[in-house]
């Protein structure tokens, strides 16, 4: 049997249960072996009734005392039983599950599992869980037993049964496919050791080394197949070879400011790049506001004066103007022709720069998404920036480079993430890390409060708007709905008008049209707006360093990486800012939050630490990148492993680039089943 295999040919395997497998995307052998345990309970803790705990899930092994009965209880049916052991007695209850009624015998012996209650003067069990167990059954053998995930109406007891036919039918023979040299090296148990005992531990101690293999396993996969497929890329297509361009110094000194040395090492990296004749895929990781919209700048600079075009593409109209009205400028007097597309265009403006980037009179075009539909042609697109906040997925890159012949690739986030991650998250791509703030930052000092400080808070904004200086707030929300966004805004811009009498207040939400947003974002640019009030729609690269104040209402709404990024927006110049949370939630993870956001500025300990509070989360989930599933490793919690498998990833493939040795060719094609998708992406 084949771990490819249809999973109906497992034995137990019917229609019905096939159909609440498919519900749980298992088709294969493989996926059903694939489906780990989500915990296990340890039988050796079964507790005498007597000895029960109240409020808590207990485990006991019973006898059926009395015939089960239903009951009506309202319009539901309540499966009423009584269970006995030689210590005392309890009831199970089930609600809605009449049926139940047929399925317990007199004096049969079962183990239950749920939690106990006192109520109405009785002891009861809820909707235990319940597994037979018969006269000369040692259940003390393997006292460990797996919870599976959500089963769709699957009960934990078949779904344990098929596991044990699957594993049972290929017993021996799941073929092992890590390299023994790296087995070694790394200490890493058998395939068919490490199925069975993820799935029936032997002891805890066998669980632990069954687990440890099947992480390094998943993330050494995941690792080898994003670092082949960069490989694949690197020798499939050959790029463009830009020149090294003699004006670009003058470019640089022309700049109002000289470039941080972080900014120039990534310069740096990023020309050796596009002078090679390699396609550039490279991500720029820099915290908020280290200066990475001049980096693209210089990138664009280069591909412009070999006689290509280059396009930046950001996440919203705001930005997208923003970087247009930032470096049109600073380009435009090296000759550079530049324009910006966006959705909210005339029909006649549109077609106007349609013509006009087809037509090569236009050497950068900045732009929304509006950039990759059908009818964007290029004469000739050499270089593809995506400022990205999470925000495109792999496609929309893809779609943009292909407007080009095999242009180089930039891509930019503010999101900071630990190196060893960003290699699993960006995988395919290579790495530069601008780890420098501009010179003259100050640190912008942060505060929590409550809401009654919200008036002493008032009065201080109105202190730095005195000296001039501008504030932002982010105003509270009832509910996640667009027309109560709409209503808090504004009346809460109304509020604090009463407050700020002789000062310009403005609001910005979500459903404001582009060319109104940016109608704000120029006023407010320009100082003519004092206090923006605003939903989260400014949280990504707005730029106006004159503004100094971040206050934001309900900061337990958001995570660590988005106030991160909102405080982001002050601190941008050489004033001292500040970030002032209003929260009155006193919960563990809140006061956690506003403990780091008070210690600390920097984005990358900030990430670390959030992964810390609640995990990777679907902030780290690899699906949204086109990338399989992590289904046991947890990319906090296994951080030594995932450093030692990109460790092994690196010598295979330095060893054997494209898999061709005799010992990897069971890896190379587990990499190619499991990869299948992305490498048919890249082929094409
Ligand atoms: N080397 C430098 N020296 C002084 N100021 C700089 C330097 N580099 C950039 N700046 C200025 O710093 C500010 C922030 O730069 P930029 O907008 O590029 O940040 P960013 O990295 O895109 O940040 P975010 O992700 O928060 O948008 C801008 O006003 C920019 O002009």
């Amino acid at each position: 049997m084949n771990l490819s295999d249809p999973v109906e040919s497992i034995k137990g395997v019917g229609e019905q249960t096939l159909k609440k497998l498919n519900k749980l995307n298992i088709y294969t052998v493989g996926d059903l072996l694939y489906h780990f345990p989500r915990e296990y309970e340890d039988r050796s803790k079964i507790r005498k009734i007597s000895e029960i705990e109240y409020n808590e899930v207990n485990t006991i092994l019973a006898k059926i005392g009395t015939l089960p009965q239903n009951l009506k209880k309202g319009r539901q049916i309540l499966t009423k039983v009584n269970l006995r052991d030689d210590s005392g007695s309890l009831f199970a209850v089930w609600f809605g599950q009449p049926y139940l009624k047929k399925q317990f015998q007199l004096n049969d012996t079962y183990l239950f599992s749920g939690k106990v209650t006192f109520k109405y003067g009785q002891i009861q069990m809820e909707s235990p869980d319940y597994e037979k167990v018969a006269e000369d059954q040692n259940i003390f053998a393997r006292p460990i037993i797996p919870i599976y995930p959500s089963t769709y109406k699957l009960s934990q007891k078949i779904i344990r049964q098929l596991i044990r036919n699957a594993l049972d039918e290929t017993q021996n023979q799941l073929i092992e496919f890590l390299p023994l040299w790296i087995r070694k090296k790394y200490q890493l148990a058998d395939y068919n050791y490490s199925m069975n005992n993820i799935h029936f531990p032997e002891s805890d101690q066998s669980y632990f080394i069954a687990r440890n293999r099947l992480v390094f396993e998943e993330l050494f996969l995941l690792q080898m197949g994003l670092m082949s497929i960069k490989n694949q890329m690197d020798q499939k297509r050959k790029g463009i070879a830009f020149k090294s361009i003699s004006e670009l110094g003058e470019f640089i000194r022309s700049l109002p400011f000289e470039l941080t040395s972080a900014q120039k090492r990534v310069v740096e990296e990023i020309k050796k790049d596009m002078i090679s004749e390699k396609v550039m895929n490279r991500l720029v990781q820099g915290d908020v506001g280290s200066g990475k919209t001049i980096v693209a700048a210089i990138a664009l600079f280069i591909a412009v004066k070999n006689n290509y075009q280059g396009v930046m593409m950001a996440p919203t109209e705001v930005l997208a103007t923003q970087h247009y009205q930032g470096l049109a400028p600073i380009l435009n007097q090296f000759n550079i022709r530049t324009g910006l597309l966006t959705g909210s265009l005339t029909k006649k403006q549109k077609e106007n720069i349609l013509k006009q980037i087809k037509e090569g009179e236009i050497d950068i075009v900045f732009g929304t998404h509006a950039l990759i539909q059908e009818n964007v042609a290029f004469k000739a697109l050499g270089l593809v920036i995506t400022d990205e906040q999470h925000r495109f997925g792999v496609r929309q890159r893809t779609i943009l480079s292909e407007k080009g012949s095999n242009p180089d690739v930039l891509v930019m986030t503010a999101t900071p993430i630990p190196r060893t991650l960003a290699l699993i998250l960006y995988g395919d791509l290579d790495i530069s890390i601008i780890d420098e703030l501009p010179p003259g930052r100050q640190k912008i000092d942060t505060y929590s409060v409550n809401s009654s400080y919200r008036h002493r808070v008032y009065q201080f904004i109105k202190k730095e708007l005195m000296s001039g200086r501008q504030a932002y707030i982010i105003c509270p929300m009832v509910e996640e709905s667009d027309d109560q966004e709409l209503q808090s805004v504004i009346s809460y811009t109304d509020q604090i008008k009463h407050e700020f009498e002789e000062y310009n207040i403005s609001y910005l939400h979500g459903k404001m049209k582009p060319k109104e947003k940016q109608k704000v974002m120029e006023e407010f640019l320009k100082g003519e707006i004092h206090i923006l009030v605003s939903t989260t729609v400014i949280e990504v690269g707005v730029n106006v360093p004159n503004a100094t104040i971040m206050l934001i209402e309900n900061a337990e709404r958001f995570g660590l990486a988005q106030l991160h990024q909102l405080r982001g927006r002050v601190g941008r110049g050489q004033f001292k800012s500040y970030c002032i949370l209003i929260t009155d939630s006193k919960s563990k993870v809140t006061m956690e939050r506003m403990k780091v956001m008070k210690k600390t500025n920097n984005g990358f300990e900030i990430s670390e630490t959030d992964l810390k509070i609640r995990g990777p989360g679907e902030f780290f989930g690899t699906r949204q990148h086109g990338l399989p599933d992590l289904k046991i490793a947890n990319l906090y919690k296994d951080i030594s492993i995932l450093k030692k498998a990109q460790e092994a990833c690196i010598e295979v493939l330095n060893m054997d680039p494209n898999l061709e040795k005799e010992e990897h060719q069971l890896l190379k094609s587990r990499i190619h089943q499991l990869f299948s998708e992305k490498i048919k992406e890249i082929s094409l």
